[in-house]
């Protein structure tokens, strides 16, 4: 596996490439763009509109969600990950190494020293991101995280998800309700916005292209995203018809916060391909 610096839109990014496959990440929240597998298809989705002023979160991609999912805390929503350069510490164990270390005074809200790591391993047809997060400091902190992953799909009515048959759910679309999904395939039909818990089996989303494989470890929960037309057309860095292109499968730890003692590290993972 190799790196090499370069831009994207103006914005400094590291270009990685390992046994015919390469992705494309943004230094701005270490946010993966682009993720082509060694048979030279695109597999993330990424806005057109997306904006690269070194402030917005990237529409696209993989945005990495900490210290707060959504709007669950006192933070911005999402928290300050997605929106903080990251350092590039390059490959270290086969993996591109990205860095975040704070002393706890530089985000309003949070106090906590910590150090944020995120790993990305490429072969030729499957990409692993790894969040790992450390508290370097001298109480305990409690977050939430997720790798809010946009897959790039040919057109959502034709997309399947399938894994989740059996798990709990929340309902964020309908007012945080919660539900069993008893179905064995998720299909999309207008907005879906659910926290999926204990989500044990691998999943796998199923469109018009093929079947991507999609496994966690570390992260308990699933978030399943796609805004449907008349949410999309209310977001103005997605074009009116970007809904039909992506659905989000984030690999998430919401439902059950994580709580960090000093000293302590957790890791996630989410494995596509
Ligand atoms: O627009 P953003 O802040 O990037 O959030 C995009 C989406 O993220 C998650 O998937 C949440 O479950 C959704 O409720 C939210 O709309």
């Amino acid at each position: 596996m190799h790196a090499e610096p370069t831009t994207f839109r103006d914005t400094p990014c590291i270009r990685l490439h390992a046994d015919g496959a390469n992705a494309l990440v943004a230094l701005h929240g270490a946010h993966m763009l682009s993720w082509i597998p060694a048979d030279g298809r695109e597999r993330l989705f990424l806005s057109e509109r997306a904006v690269f002023d070194g402030q917005a979160a990237i529409r696209g991609g993989v945005p990495v969600i900490f210290p707060q999912f959504a709007e669950r805390g006192p933070l911005l929503k999402h928290g300050f990950a997605r929106t903080t350069p990251w350092t590039f510490h390059g490959i270290d164990d086969d993996a591109a190494l990205f860095e975040l270390a704070e002393d706890g005074t530089r985000f309003p809200g949070w106090p906590h020293p910590f150090r944020a790591r995120l790993r990305l391993h490429l072969d030729a047809t499957r990409l692993s991101v790894t969040l790992e997060i450390a508290n370097t400091g001298d109480e305990p902190f409690a977050f939430t995280a997720a790798l809010h992953t946009y897959l790039r799909v040919a057109d959502i009515a034709n997309v399947t998800l399938e894994g989740l048959q059996g798990c709990d759910y929340e309902d964020s679309a309908n007012g945080g309700t919660l539900h069993r999904e008893h179905n064995y395939e998720v299909t999309f039909d207008g907005e879906v916005d659910r926290i999926y818990g204990d989500v044990v089996a691998p999943l796998a989303v199923i469109d018009g292209n093929g079947t991507l494989a999609i496994e966690q470890e570390g992260f308990g929960d699933v978030v399943v995203w796609n805004p449907g037309a008349s949410l999309c057309a209310r977001i103005a860095d997605l074009a009116a018809d970007d809904w039909r292109r992506f659905v989000c499968v984030e690999a998430a730890q919401v439902v059950q916060p994580v709580v960090l003692a000093p000293g302590e590290r957790w890791a996630g993972m989410q494995r596509l391909g």
